[in-house]
């Protein structure tokens, strides 16, 4: 299933319905608001080389970290806390866990404090109360980079979009900065080391198949370094430090906050070290050409430190903000949003406006309750989801939702086929997917024994194997491997349609698929879940506004079971509700249905407002 087609696991969920970049305006031509499920490239970014294996995943999934839950105190890296923690432990604290320097700040200005839990390691515990849209983290980057593909998107310097391009100055030397109207000079100014090195990375990245945009970061985490060292000297001039405070609610952490987050070269695949090796190793020559590292006292080594810490820490900056972009534009390392672990069932979200990322709670939060975001997209099987953490940041999921019991979780519903034992009416998934998670119930099940590539229904427990005769497959005769994969197939025939703007044969296609697997999968299956977005807007394309808010109401009820709570794409979906309903209006003309149909936009548009609210603060939906 994950090698469909769509590869639906590596797709996020969709934005505002814009599909420019950038744009503001609000049109009910499909056209303009064709959705696409697009890949988010926020926090999981594949700084993988393509040579990865899976096979690799493997040896980054050893979690092995502290056992008990240790609160870290103000400045108080040696507290007694920790202090007994240390007692308890034989090999004691390593200086990864204990706060970032900025933390006592932060701890008066922000209504969390940072705890040592067992496995996650440092993380985010609220301190009081904390209600659904408060800012619960709002920081400046340590240092931020525009991606490589939207490097005209934005500013270099301020991280402000930069439309039309016509008012963009592009540096005349590396030709590759480029730089808004206000901060043409200094912008310009601060990049001369950068762009020194700038112009051999893409060259780099291709020899060492690494990628770029990594080490683009490890690049400005070298100049970051070397400019706190001035930074320092300064202050302890005039006795006040430049970075490391908060002012006007703003964190502004400091190169040590950054230096001091957790990395995971240990965890990473041997491919990713070596590309990753390769890479700096050149990075470092280049470096040492320019005299941009010649006097830093920094190694090869120091550099694939960086480059593992940007791997474990960094996020997506510019999309969500007030510019209502659907993905990404640059990369950014936030120590403090970093202090927030990953949960498939996270209770807030993240957002940035130009350099500040702000984290806010998307539900109302108990004082003592850890504050997790998500670092990758949440309707996906467990099985997708622990691979996709595993293989971009080297660690295995142990948040709530995948480590409940697979037989009472939503996620048996996310993959697999209904069964066709008459009356059963269980999901039949693969073993290894009810067992993962569930070792005791692993070896108390002899069953088991079958081979990895046995599949278990979840309702009447019969085994379906190859080699076993007595589950009665589908009428054609399939055997459940066999319906997903069809229907990941159709999926795929009919998506490549859709993506060739052949919007009215690509809905019949996906029409068909829809009633073809109608009653095999699970309403809630992904694969019946990634043919709706696209059947939507297909219905508008084609001037359905009627099936395609029917269809819009059946994806965010799903979103609703599958991510309960509140989230950005919620509210997108609630938006586009709104839109087609008002065009419905807008079609029925004066009469009772148009006041209808004019009622459920409005109430449509009321859910977004008050989802955007509390997801981005005051913004706005666009007019
Ligand atoms: C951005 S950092 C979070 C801060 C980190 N705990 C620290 O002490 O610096 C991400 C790392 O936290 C841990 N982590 C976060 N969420 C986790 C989860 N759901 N399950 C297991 N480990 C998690 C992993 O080690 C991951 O690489």
């Amino acid at each position: 299933m994950q090698s469909a087609v769509l590869a639906p696991s590596q797709i996020f969920l969709q934005f505002f319905a814009r599909e420019a970049k950038g744009r503001t305006t609000t049109s009910t031509s499909a056209e303009k608001t064709t959705f696409e499920r697009r890949r988010r490239r926020s926090d999981t970014k594949q700084l993988l080389p393509s040579n990865f294996r899976d096979s690799e995943i493997a040896e980054s999934e050893s979690q092995a970290d502290g056992s008990g839950e240790a609160a870290l105190g103000v400045g108080e890296d040696k507290s007694s806390a920790v202090k007994k923690k240390k007692k308890k432990k034989s090999k004691g604290k390593s200086s990864s866990d204990k706060p970032l320097p900025t933390q006592k700040f932060v701890d008066q200005f922000f209504p969390w404090r940072a705890v040592n839990k067992p496995v996650v390691g440092r993380c985010a515990v609220a301190s009081r109360d904390i209600k659904a849209g408060e800012i619960v983290v709002a920081e400046h980057c340590v240092i931020f980079i525009p991606r490589s593909q939207d490097r005209t998107e934005v500013c270099h310097s301020c991280c402000c979009d930069i439309s039309p391009p016509a008012q963009s100055f592009e540096c005349p030397s590396c030709r590759y900065a480029v730089y808004c109207k206000r901060c043409k000079k200094e912008g310009m100014d601060e990049h001369i080391l950068f762009c020194k090195v700038s112009n051999p990375i893409s060259g780099i990245a291709k020899i060492a198949d690494c990628d770029e945009d990594l080490l683009r970061l490890v690049l400005a985490l070298i100049l970051k370094r070397r400019n706190s060292k001035i930074a320092a000297k300064e202050a302890s001039n005039l006795g006040a430090p430049k970075d490391g405070i908060v002012q006007n609610g703003i964190i502004y952490p400091s190169y040590e906050d950054a230096i001091a987050l957790k990395t995971h070269s240990d965890k990473a695949p041997p491919s990713w070290k070596e590309s990753v090796r390769k890479g700096c190793q050149l990075l470092f020559e280049e470096g040492v050409k320019a005299k941009v590292v010649g006097d830093l006292d920094v190694t090869v080594e120091d550099l694939e430190n960086f480059a593992a810490l940007v791997n474990t820490n960094s996020h997506g900056m510019g999309a969500h903000g007030a510019g209502y972009r659907n993905a990404d534009v640059a990369v950014g390392i936030f120590p403090f949003v970093s202090m927030l672990s990953h949960s498939c069932r996270p209770n807030c979200c993240f957002s940035s406006e130009g350099r500040v990322m702000y984290v806010r709670a998307t539900q109302d939060v108990p004082k003592g309750t850890e504050l997790c975001i998500s670092y990758i997209n949440l309707y996906e099987p467990r099985s997708t989801r622990r691979m996709q953490l595993a293989v971009t940041k080297h660690f295995l999921c142990s948040c709530e939702r995948c480590t409940e019991p697979f037989a009472v979780s939503v996620d048996r519903y996310l993959e697999g086929c209904i069964c066709t034992v008459r009356g059963c009416g269980g999901v039949v998934v693969k073993t290894s997917s009810l067992y993962e998670q569930d070792p005791k119930a692993a070896s108390s099940d002899s069953l088991v024994q079958h081979n990895s590539t046995s599949w278990k229904c979840d309702g009447c427990s019969r085994i379906v194997d190859l080699k076993l005769s007595s589950y009665p497959t589908t009428e054609s005769g399939e055997y459940p491997w066999q319906l997903v994969a069809a229907a990941a197939e159709k999926l795929g025939a009919a998506m490549s349609v859709y993506r060739e703007r052949r919007f009215k044969d690509a809905r019949v296609l996906l029409e068909q698929y829809i009633s073809q697997f109608t009653g095999k999968l699970h309403p809630l299956n992904l694969l019946l879940f990634d043919a709706l977005t696209p059947l939507m807007n297909c219905c508008r394309a084609t001037g359905d506004d009627a099936e395609g808010s029917r269809v819009c109401r059946l994806i965010l009820n799903a979103l609703e079971k599958v991510l309960p709570g509140v989230s950005l794409e919620q509210a997108n979906f609630y938006f586009c509700l709104g839109e087609m309903y008002m065009q419905r209006s807008e079609s029925a003309g004066t009469g009772v249905m148009a006041k209808h149909f004019k009622k459920q936009a409005q109430e449509a548009f009321q859910q977004a407002r008050r989802i955007r609210g509390i997801c981005l603060g005051n913004a706005t939906l666009p007019s």
